[in-house]
C-alpha cells in the first residue's frame, strides 16, 4: 500500500468509526435505524428460525452469516456489545473489499478506485442504516474475483458459489465464471471441475438457508430478490414478458460470443451482471451496495466520465434512501410524488449510463477483447527449404495449436508431382498455384469462417482429400507466394521473409527432401538449378514486402561444402526489422537471460538489425519471454512450448512483433 492509499484508508476508517458511533448513539431514534428493530436482532437464536409473518425483509441471506455472531455475542456479552460486534463485522467486510480492490485493480487506477469506494456515501449510509448487513453481498463476489485474479480457482469457485447463495441474483456469476474457463484453451479442462465446485457450494449454502422457514420467506419474497425476478412488461394479451430471463440470456450470450475472457473481461461481465439488476430495481439499497465496489473499480479505470457518473449514482442512491428513511417517500409502493420520481429517475439514469459505459469500456474496448477479436494475420514467404513451415510451427508452439489456423502454400499447387505441366512451369511460378483460392481461404479465415483447404501430400506427390481448417486467433499463411499478392499483403499484420543463406538452404533442402520427400540428391540439385530463374523473378521480389527478414547463415563459411551428411552446422541469425521498432529490449534479454551473443545495429535506412549467435536452452528462452512480455500468460491460450537454440530466438522475435501489433491495434504504440 502506498502512502496515499494508507492515508485514504485511515481517513475513511475514521469517518466510518464516527458513523458507527452515531448508529449506536442514536440507537433507532434518528432516521429510523432499521436494523436494530429487525426480528433477527431479537438477539435470540430461536427468533431467526421462526416464520416471520410481518412485512418481508431483505436481510435473510445476510442474517445467516451475521445472526450466529449476534446471538452468541448478545448471549455472552449483552445487547450493546452484540451491536458493536455487528458493526465490527461490517467494518471487517468493508476493509476486506478495500484490500481486494487494491489487489485486483491495475496499479495506475488504484488510488482513484479506492477513494471512490472507501468514501462512497452508499456504503456509509448502509453502515448507519442497515448496520452493514448488506456488506456481505459484495464481499463474497469480491473474494471470488480476488482468488480468480490470483489463479486460485477452486477458492474462487467456492466464493462465487457462496455469493450466489447469499444473493441469488448473483447466480449469473457462476456461468460467467464457467465461460472464463471454457473459452481458454489452456484452462478448458478445468471447466467441469470448477462448475461442480460452484454449484455444490451454492446448493449447500442455499439448502442451509431454505430449510429455515423464516429465512426461506425472507430470501425468496424479499424485495431485493423477488423484485427483479418478477419484473415484466405486460403485453396486450394476458401474458407478461419476464425481463430477468431476457437479461440473463443477453448477458450470457454476450459472454459466450466474446469467446475468450481474461480477468478484466470476467470482472467487466460480473459488474454488468450486478449492475443490470440495479437498473431493474433502482430503489434497492442492497443492490446498490452489491454493485458499488465493482462500479468504483470501473470508475477508477475510466477516469473522468466514469467517475462523474459514479458520483452522481452514489449520491442519488443515498439521497433516495435518506428520503425514504425520513418517510418522505415510500420505496415499497412507490408513490407518484415528484421528489420520489426525480430521485428514482436520477438513480435509474446514472446506473443505466454506468451499465452502458461498463459494457463499452470494460468489454468492447478492452485491451484483450480488441486484441483477440480480429485474428492476428501472419504471412511467411521464402524459397523452398528456407524454413517457412518451421517458422509456422514455431508460432504454433508459441501461441498454442488451437489458436492457429495455418494455410500452407504447398497445398495450393495445381498438379500432382508427375503431371506433364511441371515440364513447362516450376512450383515457383505463380501460374502453377491456385493463388486465387489461397487468397480467398486466408481472407475467409480472417473473416472467422472455416475453410476446406486442399492438401498436397509430399510423401506421395499427390493432392489428397481437402481438410477443414477452423478460424482462430492467429491466421498463419506460409508459402512460396505468401507475400506475392498485394491484397494479401494488406491483410497481414506481420510479414516475414526467410532469406536463408543459399548454401545453407541447399544443405537443409537436400537433407529434408531425401529423408522426408523421397527425392534423390541429383534430382533435388537439378530442380534447384532449374528454378533459379523463377526464384529471381517471383520469390526474391517478395523480400521488399516483408516487415521482418530472417536470415540464417552458417557461422563458418564453406563448412557445408564438405558434404550434405555433415553434422548440424553452427548458425547465425540476422533479423532485419523494418518496422522501425527498436529491438533493444530483446537484445538485452538475450544477453542477460540467455547468455548468448546478441548485437543490435542500425543500417542507413533506419532499419534495425539484430545479429544473434549461440544455443540458448528452452528454459532460458522462457525466462527471457517472461521478462519481455509479462502479460503473455493472459493473452496466449496455451503455455508456450519454447524451443532451444536459434529457433527459440525466432520465437522471441515473433513474440515481440505480436506484442507490437496488439499495442498498435489499441493505438498505444
Ligand atoms: N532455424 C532452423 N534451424 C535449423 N534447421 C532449420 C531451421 N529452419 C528450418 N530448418 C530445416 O530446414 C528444412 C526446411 O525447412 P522447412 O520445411 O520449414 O522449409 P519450407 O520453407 O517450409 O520448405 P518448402 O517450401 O519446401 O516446404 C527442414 O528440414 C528444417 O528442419
Ligand atoms: O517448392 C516446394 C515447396 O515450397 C516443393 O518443391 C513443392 O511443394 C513440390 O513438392 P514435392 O517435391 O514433394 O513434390
Amino acid at each position: 500500500m502506498t502512502k496515499n492509499q494508507l492515508a485514504i484508508f485511515s481517513i475513511g476508517l475514521l469517518i466510518k468509526a464516527i458513523v458507527c458511533s452515531l448508529a449506536l448513539y442514536f440507537s433507532g431514534n434518528y432516521l429510523g435505524l432499521k436494523w436494530l428493530n429487525e426480528p433477527i436482532f431479537d438477539f435470540q437464536l430461536g427468533q431467526i428460525l421462526r416464520p416471520i409473518e410481518t412485512e418481508s425483509s431483505n436481510y435473510a441471506p445476510g442474517a445467516v452469516f451475521f445472526a450466529p455472531l449476534v446471538s452468541i455475542g448478545s448471549f455472552i456479552l449483552g445487547e450493546v456489545p452484540a451491536r458493536v460486534l455487528v458493526l465490527a463485522n461490517a467494518l471487517l467486510c468493508d476493509s476486506l473489499i478495500y484490500y481486494i480492490l487494491l489487489r485486483i485493480v491495475p496499479v495506475e487506477n488504484r488510488t482513484a478506485t479506492l477513494s471512490a469506494y472507501w468514501f462512497s456515501p452508499i456504503m456509509l449510509w448502509c453502515l448507519y442504516r442497515n448496520g452493514g448487513l448488506d456488506y456481505l453481498y459484495p464481499v463474497l463476489p469480491a473474494a471470488g474475483f480476488y482468488f480468480a485474479k490470483s489463479q486460485e480457482y477452486k477458492k474462487a469457485a467456492i466464493f462465487f458459489g457462496l455469493a450466489a447463495a447469499a444473493m441469488p441474483l448473483n447466480v449469473l456469476l457462476i456461468p460467467i465464471f464457467g465461460l472464463y474457463f471454457y473459452g481458454r484453451g489452456r484452462r478448458r479442462h478445468l471447466t467441469n471441475q470448477i462448475m461442480i465446485i460452484c454449484c455444490i457450494t451454492s446448493l449447500a449454502a442455499s439448502a442451509a438457508i431454505a430449510v429455515q422457514p423464516a429465512l426461506r420467506i425472507l430470501l425468496y419474497q424479499g424485495l431485493t430478490v423477488a423484485g427483479p425476478l418478477s419484473m415484466s412488461i405486460k403485453t396486450s394479451t394476458q401474458y407478461e414478458i419476464l425481463l430477468f430471463p431476457i437479461f440473463c440470456f443477453l448477458l450470457l450470450f454476450a459472454a459466450w460470443r466474446i469467446q475468450r475472457l481474461n480477468f478484466d473481461l470476467l470482472l467487466g461481465l460480473g459488474t454488468l451482471a450486478m449492475t443490470g439488476f440495479l437498473v431493474l430495481l433502482p430503489w434497492s439499497l442492497s443492490l446498490a451496495v452489491l454493485a458499488a465496489p465493482f462500479l468504483a473499480a470501473h470508475a477508477g479505470k475510466s477516469l473522468r466520465s466514469g467517475m462523474v457518473l459514479y458520483v452522481v449514482f452514489s449520491f442519488s442512491v443515498t439521497i433516495l434512501q435518506i428520503l425514504a428513511a425520513l418517510n418522505f417517500i415510500d420505496l415499497v409502493s412507490v408513490t407518484p410524488r415528484v421528489t420520489a420520481s426525480v430521485a428514482i429517475t436520477t438513480v435509474l439514469v446514472s446506473s443505466t449510463a454506468l451499465f452502458i459505459q461498463v459494457a463499452r469500456r470494460s468489454i468492447s474496448r478492452s485491451y484483450f477483447f480488441q486484441a483477440t477479436r480480429r485474428p492476428i494475420v501472419v504471412g511467411i514467404g521464402g524459397d523452398s527449404g528456407a524454413g517457412k513451415d518451421t517458422l509456422a510451427s514455431l508460432i504454433t508452439d508459441l501461441v498454442g495449436s488451437s489458436a492457429v489456423a495455418h494455410v500452407s502454400g504447398d497445398d495450393y499447387h495445381l498438379w500432382d508431382r508427375h503431371r506433364p505441366m511441371w515440364r513447362a512451369l516450376t512450383h515457383l511460378d505463380p501460374r502453377a498455384n491456385d493463388l486465387a483460392r489461397y487468397e480467398s481461404d486466408v481472407a475467409k479465415l480472417v473473416d472467422r469462417r472455416y475453410i476446406l483447404a486442399p492438401h498436397y501430400d509430399h510423401s506421395k506427390g499427390q493432392m489428397t482429400k481437402p481438410f477443414r481448417v477452423n478460424p482462430s486467433e492467429f491466421v498463419v499463411a506460409s508459402g512460396l507466394h505468401a507475400l506475392w499478392s498485394p491484397s494479401l499483403n494488406q491483410i497481414y499484420d506481420l510479414k516475414f521473409f526467410l532469406d536463408i543463406d543459399e548454401d545453407l538452404r541447399r544443405f537443409l533442402k537436400v537433407r529434408r527432401d531425401t529423408s522426408v520427400r523421397g527425392h534423390s540428391v541429383e534430382a533435388i540439385l537439378a530442380s534447384m538449378d532449374r528454378r533459379a530463374e523463377d526464384r529471381a523473378l517471383y520469390i526474391e521480389p517478395q523480400i521488399q514486402k516483408a516487415d521482418i527478414i530472417l536470415k540464417l547463415e552458417p557461422r563458418v563459411k564453406g563448412f557445408l561444402i564438405r558434404g550434405y551428411e555433415a553434422s548440424e552446422p553452427a548458425l547465425r541469425l540476422i533479423a532485419n526489422i523494418r518496422s522501425g521498432v527498436s529491438v533493444g529490449e530483446l537484445t538485452q534479454c538475450l544477453i542477460a537471460y540467455c547468455d548468448i551473443f546478441a548485437l543490435q545495429n542500425y543500417n542507413g535506412s533506419g532499419d534495425c538489425e539484430l545479429v544473434v549467435e549461440g544455443e540458448p536452452s528452452a528454459e532460458d528462452i522462457g525466462v527471457a519471454a517472461a521478462n519481455l512480455a509479462p502479460e503473455l500468460t493472459d493473452f496466449l491460450q496455451g503455455s508456450p512450448i519454447w524451443r532451444p537454440g536459434l529457433r527459440g530466438v525466432m520465437q522471441l522475435i515473433v513474440l515481440t512483433q505480436i506484442d507490437r501489433v496488439r499495442l498498435e491495434r489499441l493505438g498505444k504504440s
